[in-house]
């Protein structure tokens, strides 16, 4: 194996094909990272430039209580501004939360072959993908990211397909993440996400900016930091500012997603998110997606339409919406132009 990838395709063939993803590239300890991670200057995320957002975590056990309409108020008023907000006493477990980051840990610290039996085209079922970056035959720039994916079709399914480092308290967190969303729930499925070290976080990005293609998503940080999300709120002064989500111990995170936003006729706005990465400790995050099964049409729900007099987004089948955002690389919030009636 080469240690230096003079050409773009032995870096592709030892990243992509042969499973080792970028926590292979990190494990050679080089000084700089391959051409191939370098994002172009727009697109580099600059530590020092953002704030932190200072929204305290909405504490979700009060919707059961006398200040059951407040809550609903915070939660309304955070998905139609920033789409972003955390929750406590979410009736998670917080060792759970701690297990199901250790388990992610441990799965990307197999050594790569254990790992490349779950890549596209070889895994053993379709409920089980391992792969690296986004869209890597497309992508210009490559994500300093690798990911397990695990879609949730039933318990045997899950405890058979998916990889035994993570399979049991991946489905329990599924399983309780579940009852707290339940409500607007069609399919689930469980990433982790592992962002080794980096030797220039000032030249890459975790994630690019995007926002996420589901109803909500519910997700599970560790306590590095790294996640920000752009304000969009229209008449804020910082519109357009990029805010980091910090990690609270024991909290969630929850964001609004493209369906909702069409759905909802765009009084939800899902939320434009994207990843530094850092140059010490690995990263782990572990996002639960929520979505309407493939063969689902989504449009504007009809009350809102008529209250709002007008549709903003045009029915579209759920599948189509899906290949359409999986077609090219992270492009902040473009993949909604898919859905958009361009005259409203
Ligand atoms: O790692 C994170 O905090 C966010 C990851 C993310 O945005 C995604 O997987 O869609
Ligand atoms: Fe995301």
């Amino acid at each position: 194996m080469a240690l230096t990838f003079n050409s773009l395709s032995s870096l592709y063939d030892f990243v992509v094909r042969e499973g080792n993803g970028v926590k292979g590239v990190a494990d050679l300890g080089l000084s700089e990272v391959p051409e191939r991670y370098v994002q172009s200057p727009e697109e580099r995320i600059n530590k020092q430039d953002s704030r932190t957002c200072d929204a305290p975590p909405i504490d979700l056990s009060k919707l059961n209580g006398s200040e059951h309409e407040k809550v609903v108020d915070e939660i309304v008023r955070a998905a139609e501004t920033l789409g972003f907000f955390q929750v406590v006493n979410h009736g998670v477990p917080l060792e759970l939360l701690e297990s199901v980051k250790d388990s992610a840990h441990k799965f990307f610290s197999l050594p790569s072959e254990k790992k490349a039996v779950y890549c596209a085209g070889v895994s053993i079922s379709p409920v089980t993908k391992y792969g690296t970056s986004f869209v890597p035959d497309i992508e210009k720039a490559w994500e300093w990211k690798d990911y397990l994916s695990m879609r949730y079709t039933n318990d045997a399914n899950a405890l058979q397909f998916w990889p035994d480092q993570c399979k049991e308290v991946a489905l329990e967190y599924l399983k309780l993440s579940y009852k707290m969303v339940r409500g607007i729930v069609k399919i689930l499925i469980v990433n982790m996400n592992y962002y080794p070290p980096c030797p220039n976080p000032e030249l890459t990005v975790g994630v690019g900016r995007h926002s996420d293609v589901g109803t909500i998503t519910v997700l599970l940080q560790d306590g590095i930091g790294g996640l920000y999300v752009k304000m969009e709120e229209e008449n804020d002064a910082g519109k357009g500012e990029w805010l980091e989500i910090p990690p609270i111990p024991g909290a969630l995170v929850i964001n609004v997603g493209d369906i909702l936003q069409i759905l909802s006729n765009g009084k939800y706005k899902s939320a434009e998110h994207r990843t530094r990465t850092t140059c010490t400790q690995s990263r782990v995050s572990i996002p639960l997606f929520i979505l309407p099964i493939p063969t689902e049409m989504i449009g504007p729900l009809e009350e809102v339409v008529k209250n709002d007099g007008l549709a903003r987004y045009r029915e579209v089948v759920m599948q189509d919406y899906l290949n359409n955002f999986f077609a090219d690389a992270h492009q902040g919030k473009i993949s909604l132009d898919f859905a958009k009636i361009n005259s409203a």
